[in-house]
């Protein structure tokens, strides 16, 4: 019998579903030690690897050191997350206004990881009738290098309260350059085993069995053992 390497040892395995479950959005848990050089490229080099329509690879990688910089990106963060706040109300306002966000000062490093809607000129191969194909293939980048990332004992929040034409003048992007990602990254004291959100009360995690449909939307796996499973093993 020849061995074949389809398969992942049982160790590779627990490794892999070890990042997938324990990677965490970090925002409050960041240490100031810097990511060593070969550290960073590792991740990136991952994040590099994520699949992209017609092999596009439409992403770049601002890397961002300087504290002058990320003072400027947190100001904005400041003023969009007020605007934020103005969403909810009461109760839920003020809880909002307790949730910690961003790390952008607290960790060493910054990462923008762009797409770039021209890469591969007008004609990419799958990307004919789903134009945004590209953005979604960068968001595949950038979970790659979460979960790599989580792999080195690397924590990164993403921070998403940011206005995109705010911060594309910040980083000095192109014009046919979308900021997709705007990440924090360090070391962490600890990786908190439930997401922030879910430890503060803001949201759990829904029951994935009543997520999963059969054969078309709102048909549900009645009977089916998969459902049985899924139930089980909540
Ligand atoms: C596209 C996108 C955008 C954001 C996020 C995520 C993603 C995917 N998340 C992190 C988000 O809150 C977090 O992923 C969930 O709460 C689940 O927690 P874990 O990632 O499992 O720890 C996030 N977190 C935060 O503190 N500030 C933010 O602006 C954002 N924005």
């Amino acid at each position: 019998m020849t061995i074949s390497n389809h398969h992942f040892s049982d160790a590779e395995k627990r490794g892999l579903y070890r990042a997938i479950y324990e990677r965490r959005d970090v925002r409050s848990q960041f240490l100031p030690d810097p990511i060593a050089p070969e550290v960073l490229s590792r991740l990136l080099k991952a994040a590099h690897h994520a699949p992209s329509v017609g092999f596009m690879q439409p992403w770049d990688f601002i890397v961002i050191e300087s504290r002058e910089v990320r003072a400027a990106i947190l100001a904005m963060f400041e003023q969009e997350n007020h605007k934020a706040a103005e969403r909810f109300e009461g109760d839920r306002k003020e809880r909002y206004q307790g949730l910690k966000l961003q790390g952008i000062l607290e960790s060493p490093l910054n990462l923008c990881i762009t797409c770039d809607r021209s890469r591969g000129g007008p004609h990419v191969l799958g990307r004919n009738s789903i134009v945004d194909t590209d953005l979604f293939s960068t968001c595949l980048a950038v979970q790659n290098l979460w979960l790599a990332a989580r792999a080195e004992g690397i924590g990164v929040g993403w921070v998403s309260i940011l206005d995109q034409d705010q911060l594309s003048t910040a980083l000095k992007l192109p014009e046919h350059v979308y900021p997709l990602a705007y990440l924090c990254m360090g070391y962490v004291s600890e990786f908190l085993d439930q997401p922030e959100l879910e430890t503060k009360g803001w949201r759990s995690r829904l029951s994935l069995d009543e997520l999963v449909h059969h054969d078309g939307w709102g048909s549900s796996l009645a009977e089916s053992p998969l459902l049985t499973f899924l139930q089980e093993h909540e």
